[in-house]
């Protein structure tokens, strides 16, 4: 059995995967088959009998990758693949909380909170407690929690130096209270409790350190150090010089290329490959080089690239592979001309016989995905969006569709329950059920029962999201669709609400393509709020990929590491895109920017297209964009432009653009001071010349029309 299992393996694959029971660590580039080494290493290990399914553990990055792990095993091997445990950190974590939770104090049934969820406990635990969240921001005060329990620290631990940081630290306690009471935990929370569990209960941790013989770990160089000190503890290497744990430790089978590392900015620690060597006296270090996934020019094209970073173990890739076609570059004048031209080149290959899932959309930002859904949407090609949902099933876009149908029409139930208390505004689940009795009781809507005063003891929280929807209404009246858009996300609160959010920019910057997309919709169709509420609801549902039927990939790079392709489409590549503008000054940052690029060039087997758009769709308006160093560092003889130099359009793409615009610099969305009612954002404008008039929204001072040339604005930016 164990000889067809190692069929076709080069020799340093070999040597990888029957190394004796010591810890090695695997170190190699992208495609050299470093997933392929340690899963049929596992299959080994057990074929040959020298482990049973229960001694393994291995990890992985992702949920997807654990389950095609296990699936590939119980093909080849008569095992029950639920007794293996294989799965991501957070998921092995839970499974462990949930066989021990008693001993980890926890309830049974505890509850997992995603990084929402725990935004809106820290925000309602601030309310609780009647803390100013302007002077601790829940944004901030997650981040802060997380970063401590990511480096093992419970508020006893932690350093206070002064008012702020002792408050910081009664929070977290705080927090963590209200966490107990509710029977919830957070995604840190998992690793932190097990690793304490491990740490502290000496009968436990003897328990898996002799059961667990074997542990793998794909992905390597993207572990935090929390995660590290766990393994340790799981591989009997911790705690330090406790005698009774030496010798005796695990054979930690490590796989990873630091040249694919792209999560440091949520804590990941190259570093750990180097420790690891050290804390596990690694003596094994295998380097695998030859890549088995792509032709010749893409691999030349990616190592190329990444020669540009500084900080790299060093590594070069080589193929037998033959150099295959040019990397294929497209330069197109605007991002909906981009998404065309991806539109074109899939039927092209589909015609050929390519089958979709065998080929990849790449996107630095989610945000992205909108206009390249919309132009598939229209060509009626089935996508599906791995690791991520379709742009109109995002939350945020969601709640903003919400909002807009309740302009629409008021008595929209499902808008209403959905936005009533989002962002929250004490409006309680008790409140809500009132309001659905009295609705039943009177056969009327819930926007009508609410209006008859039917909430009970929320009467006046209930009366002032009335009096918002009305008031919007009020205001929404013979503004462009982009603008009652931007009026919904301002006075709605959504903007401020994600902006308070850790994770929020994302989400901001998918509020933003809403704006966009309705710019869109009105140049394409009409002006229409109806209209463009029905297109949202047909393009979230129509073309979606049926369960098994053949689909195209749509996906963040950061989502795609590990996968492969036999055609990939690397999009976006601009300055501020792709590198992303957040790290364009940071040499480190840009060290990351880069191997996400390679991380995106190396998904490609056969086929690889980059494209760039000169101009792109944000805030409802176009901006012109510069193409991204990266296309600079690959060697001219490897790409072949399809369109060099193409003019940009003659035409900016939006209709939002006006003689206003031109000469005052005026532009929807813009921030502007005011010397009596604040700051305040730019909604609409009309008129030239000196008869500029502007209206801008100052918040709770209102929305406001003023004549520019008195108005004594000042713009921001
Ligand atoms: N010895 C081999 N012979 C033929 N194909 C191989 C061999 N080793 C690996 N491959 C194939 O090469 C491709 C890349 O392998 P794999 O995904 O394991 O690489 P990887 O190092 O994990 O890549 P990444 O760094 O992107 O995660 C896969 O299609 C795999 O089946
Ligand atoms: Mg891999």
């Amino acid at each position: 059995m164990s000889a067809t299992l190692l069929e076709g393996l080069n020799p340093e694959q070999l040597a990888a995967v029957t190394l004796p029971p010591v810890s090695a660590l695997i170190l190699a580039g992208a495609g050299s088959g470093k997933t392929r080494v340690l899963t049929t290493r596992i299959a080994w290990l057990l074929s040959t009998g020298q482990i049973g399914p229960h001694g393994v553990l291995a990890v992985t990055f992702t949920n997807k990758a654990a389950k095609e792990m296990l699936t590939r095993l119980s093909a080849q091997l008569p095992i029950n693949a639920r007794t293996l445990w294989i799965g991501t950190f957070h998921g092995l974590c839970n499974r462990f909380l949930r066989l021990h939770w008693r001993d980890a104090g926890l309830p049974e049934a505890f509850q997992i909170m995603d990084s929402a969820d725990q935004q809106a406990a820290v925000k309602r635990l601030l309310k609780a407690l009647n803390v100013d969240d302007e002077k601790y921001p829940p944004r901030e005060l997650t981040y802060y929690i997380n970063g401590n329990k990511e480096e093992g620290l419970r508020p006893d631990a932690v350093a206070a130096h002064d008012d702020y940081s002792r408050m910081q630290r009664q929070l977290y306690e705080e927090y963590e209270r209200q966490c107990r009471r509710e029977g919830v935990v957070d995604f840190a929370e998992l690793l932190l409790r097990s690793y304490e569990l491990l740490r502290d209960n000496a009968a436990l941790r003897g328990h898996y350190q002799a059961r667990f013989r074997h542990i793998l770990i794909d992905e390597f160089q993207d572990t935090n150090r929390l995660q590290y000190q766990w393994l340790k503890l799981l591989a009997g290497k911790e705690p330090e010089g406790s005698a009774a744990a030496e010798g005796q430790s695990a054979a930690v089978f490590a796989v990873g290329d630091d040249d694919q590392s792209i999560y440091a900015f949520r804590g990941a620690n190259v570093g750990n490959m180097h420790d690891f060597q050290r804390d596990f006296r690694v003596e094994t270090v295998i380097r695998l080089e030859q890549n088995y996934r792509s032709h010749g020019n893409i691999l030349d094209a990616a190592n190329a690239l990444i020669a540009h970073n500084r900080s790299r173990l060093g590594k070069n890739l080589w193929t037998e592979a033959p150099p295959g076609e040019p990397l294929r570059v497209y330069e197109a004048a605007s991002d909906f001309e981009e998404a065309g031209f991806v539109v074109d080149e899939v039927k092209q290959m589909r015609r050929d016989g390519q089958s979709l899932a065998d080929i990849a959309v790449l996107y630095r930002s989610n945000a992205q995905s909108r206009v390249l859904e919309h132009a598939l949407f229209q060509a009626a090609i089935p996508y599906r969006v791995y690791g991520g949902l379709r742009f109109f099933e995002r939350q945020e876009i969601k709640h903003a569709l919400a909002y807009l149908r309740l302009l629409a029409n008021p008595e929209d139930d499902n808008a209403l329950l959905r936005v009533i208390n989002f962002p929250a505004r004490g409006i309680g689940n008790r409140t809500l059920e009132l309001l659905q009795e009295t609705a039943r009781g009177t056969g009327t809507s819930l926007w009508l029962a609410a209006c008859s005063g039917g909430a009970g003891r929320s009467a006046a929280a209930v009366g002032r999201f009335i009096q918002l929807i009305e008031s919007m209404r009020h205001e929404a009246e013979g503004l462009r669709l982009p603008e009652k858009v931007l009026l919904v996300l301002e006075r709605a609160g959504l903007l401020d609400h994600y902006r308070a959010e850790k994770e929020g920019q994302e989400r901001l910057e998918n509020l933003d393509q809403l704006i966009s997309a309705a710019a869109t919709f009105v140049q394409e169709n009409q002006d229409d709020l109806t209209a463009f509420l029905a297109h949202a609801s047909l393009e979230a549902g129509e073309h979606e990929a049926r369960p098994g039927e053949d689909a195209l990939q749509l996906m963040t790079v950061h989502a795609a590491k590990g996968l492969e392709f036999h055609a990939v489409f690397l999009t976006g590549l601009e300055e501020g895109l792709f590198p992303h503008d957040n790290s364009r000054d940071d040499p480190k940052g840009l060290e990351e920017e880069r191997r996400l690029a390679y991380v995106a060039l190396t998904r490609a087997r056969r086929r690889l297209y980059l494209s760039l758009a000169q101009s792109r769709m944000l805030h409802g308006q176009t901006r012109l964009s510069v193409a991204s160093r990266f296309l600079d560092e690959i060697p001219a003889a490897l790409l072949k432009w399809l369109n060099r130099g193409y003019a940009p359009a003659a035409k900016p793409a939006s209709t939002l653009r006006s003689n206003a615009e031109q000469e005052h610099g005026l532009r929807i969305g813009q921030q502007v001071e005011h010397p009596k009612f604040g700051g305040g954002v730019v909604v609409a404008f009309d008129g030239h010349g000196n008869n500029v008039n502007v209206q801008v929204n100052f918040g709770v001072q209102g929305v406001k029309w003023l004549a520019l040339a008195q108005s004594r604005l000042t713009l921001l930016n």
